[in-house]
């Protein structure tokens, strides 16, 4: 089996970009660890912080956040970094040649019952001659990924990983301590029967999301003419992964629940990220009205409506916000 390095290489990843690669993964491997340990290593639970966005800290946040801040900016590789658990961008090396956004951990619920959690992660361009503490240099179009990946904790720890050119699968090899190829090109099928999504915010939805997701309810009766079953991880990653080994469509759709507050994930280390991997393996990316990647961001911590996997049923999902005459 192949070690990352050669991988990455072949697909004409340069030296700086390849150790930038190693260090992310050396701090995901001793998330990894730490997560493996469960109880043990005293990391479950809650802090008694807030986030920048208002959501309670788990101490894992915090844990991830710092290990993956401290390696990253220690590599002298990078000008800035950004992540969901600090307020604002963190300056590095003014002669870094790149800026990474990270979602420490996503799904943070799902740490203190054993279930699938992540570290999502984006790899920019930094602009020449950039103030290193100035946050807009991160404000660059999904388009404009170098990389980007996520690395699952779940039975075994796994990497996808994308460059621009496909995405590949990744296990780690604990006993030799690195990522081994296990999947060489990612391929979503462009057709599915199984969507996800958080049903309990079904009454808040928009009429065109409320529409498709009652025709997929009707089944083999209703105007799809076929059965859809159900998935919800509470977890980006977990039902990223899912939708990467055998497709399905996963939408986290805007809801009118809180109108301060109408899109749940984020633009920069949630979405772009996932967008790249999922369109790298032939699948397609949406806000509903517009392509996730080519949205010009205007604030790092940026929420926004997602709806991406499987093309064909992508495609569908769109068609009902097409005939939508009351959005752009
Ligand atoms: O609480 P819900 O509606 O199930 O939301 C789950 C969603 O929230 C998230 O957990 C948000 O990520 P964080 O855990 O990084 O805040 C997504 O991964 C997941 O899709
Ligand atoms: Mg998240
Ligand atoms: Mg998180």
């Amino acid at each position: 089996m192949r070690r990352l390095a050669p991988v990455l290489r072949q697909d004409g990843a340069d030296a700086d970009l390849i150790s930038l690669i190693k260090t992310i993964l050396a701090a995901c491997k001793e998330i990894s660890f730490r997560v493996g340990q469960g109880a043990l290593s005293g990391v479950l639970g809650s802090t008694l912080d807030e986030n920048i966005q208002g959501e309670t800290q788990k101490k894992l946040d915090v844990l991830a956040n710092e290990l993956l801040k401290d390696m990253i900016l220690e590599s002298g590789l990078v000008m800035a970094i950004s992540s969901e658990e600090e307020e604002s961008t963190v300056a590095g090396n003014p002669n870094g040649q790149f800026l990474v956004t990270f979602d420490p951990l996503d799904g943070s619920s799902n740490t203190d019952i054993n279930s699938l959690i992540g570290t999502i992660f984006s790899i920019l361009p930094a602009p020449a001659k950039a103030d290193p503490a100035d946050p807009s240099i991160f404000l660059q179009p999904g388009t404009a990924q170098i990389a980007a990946g996520y690395v699952l904790y779940g039975p075994s720890t796994m990497l996808a990983l994308t460059t621009g050119k496909g995405t590949r699968l990744y296990t780690l090899d604990k006993t030799y301590g690195g990522f081994l190829l296990t999947q060489e090109e990612v391929a979503i099928p462009g057709v599915t029967a199984e969507f996800a999504v958080n049903m309990s915010n079904q009454r808040h939805w928009e009429a065109p999301m409320q529409a498709y997701i009652a025709d997929l309810l009707q089944g083999k009766e209703g105007p799809r003419g076929k059965n859809y079953n159900m998935r919800w991880i509470a977890a980006m990653v977990g039902d990223v992964h899912r939708i990467l080994c055998r497709g399905g469509i996963f939408a986290y759709p805007r809801d009118l629940k809180d109108p301060k507050k109408p899109d749940k994930l984020r633009l920069m280390y949630e979405a772009n990220p996932m967008s790249m991997l999922v369109e790298q393996a032939g699948g397609a990316s949406s806000t509903g009205y517009q392509r996730i990647m080519e949205i010009q961001p205007v604030d790092i911590h940026q929420r926004v409506a997602v709806i991406l996997g499987s093309r064909h049923e992508v495609d569908s999902c769109l068609n009902y916000h097409k005939t939508d005459s009351s959005k752009p």
